[in-house]
């Protein structure tokens, strides 16, 4: 394998733990993805697809487990620290695209890298240069509600790769979109993902893209097997 990107070890996540209502999502999960691999996360709706990506992509914790994200174990690490690395190494899409509504396509791609300590200048130029590799350059200074839902797809790619991170979480990115559109949206979001050698896990319920990438795993009573 390249290096190592991802590493999830052993995690277990419940949700209303000792409550009446308590669900035990993960029951001890395992991954590693490499530099430039592909995975695809495919599991029926309510398995915990998206409480797994939220785990490796540091927007929530495990109650057991290891998640490391470029060889650095997060186990004991603080909050600090795991924004900085969230803010600089997870770049994250969702179904839904979460422009901000009140700035332009470029200034959503723009504001992440201002927050992450790139100078304006140098923050313009890589958004307009994602917007081209997806198609969209000419839509750079609309806002998110005067694009198509394909191309407000592309400019949320756009953003969650605007801080170069090396791990690019995506849940159901294409799960809003009629079948061409996903499938032109996909095939913009593949070619990105490979043009910088990224590594991703995109959740999805699309078997036929779940092919189309380099392997698959599937959530299975909360834990992770090969397809
Ligand atoms: N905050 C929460 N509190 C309680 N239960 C939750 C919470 N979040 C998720 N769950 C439950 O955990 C299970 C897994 O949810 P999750 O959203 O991770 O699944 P999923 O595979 O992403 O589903 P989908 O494909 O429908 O998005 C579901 O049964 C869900 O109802």
């Amino acid at each position: 394998m390249n290096e190592e990107i991802l590493r999830l070890e052993g995690i277990e996540k419940r949700y209303n733990p000792g409550r009446p209502n308590e669900v035990a999502v993960l029951r001890g999960a395992d991954l590693t993805v490499g530099r430039g691999e592909v995975v695809a996360l495919v599991a029926p709706s309510g398995a915990g697809k998206s409480t797994l990506l939220h785990i490796a992509g540091l927007l929530d914790t495990a109650d057991r487990g290891e998640v490391a994200i470029a060889g650095e174990a997060l186990g004991a690490a603080s909050d600090r620290r795991r924004t900085i690395l969230r803010r600089q190494e997870v770049g994250f899409v969702y179904q839904f695209h979460h422009l901000l509504p009140e700035f332009t396509a470029l200034e959503n791609i723009v504001l992440p890298q201002l927050a992450n300590g790139t100078a304006r200048a140098a923050a313009e130029e890589r958004a307009r240069a994602l917007l081209a590799s997806v198609g969209v350059e000419s839509r750079a200074e609309h806002r998110p509600a005067a694009l198509s839902g394909g191309e407000q797809q592309r400019v949320a790619f756009c953003r969650a790769m605007a801080n170069t991170p090396k791990l690019l979480l995506a849940d159901e990115p294409t799960g809003n979109l009629d079948p061409a559109t996903s499938d032109t949206v996909f095939g913009a979001l593949m070619s990105l993902v490979r043009e910088t050698g990224l590594c991703a896990v995109i959740a999805t319920h699309n078997l036929e893209l779940a092919s189309r990438m380099d392997r698959q795993v599937r959530l299975d009573e909360g834990r992770l097997v090969p397809v």
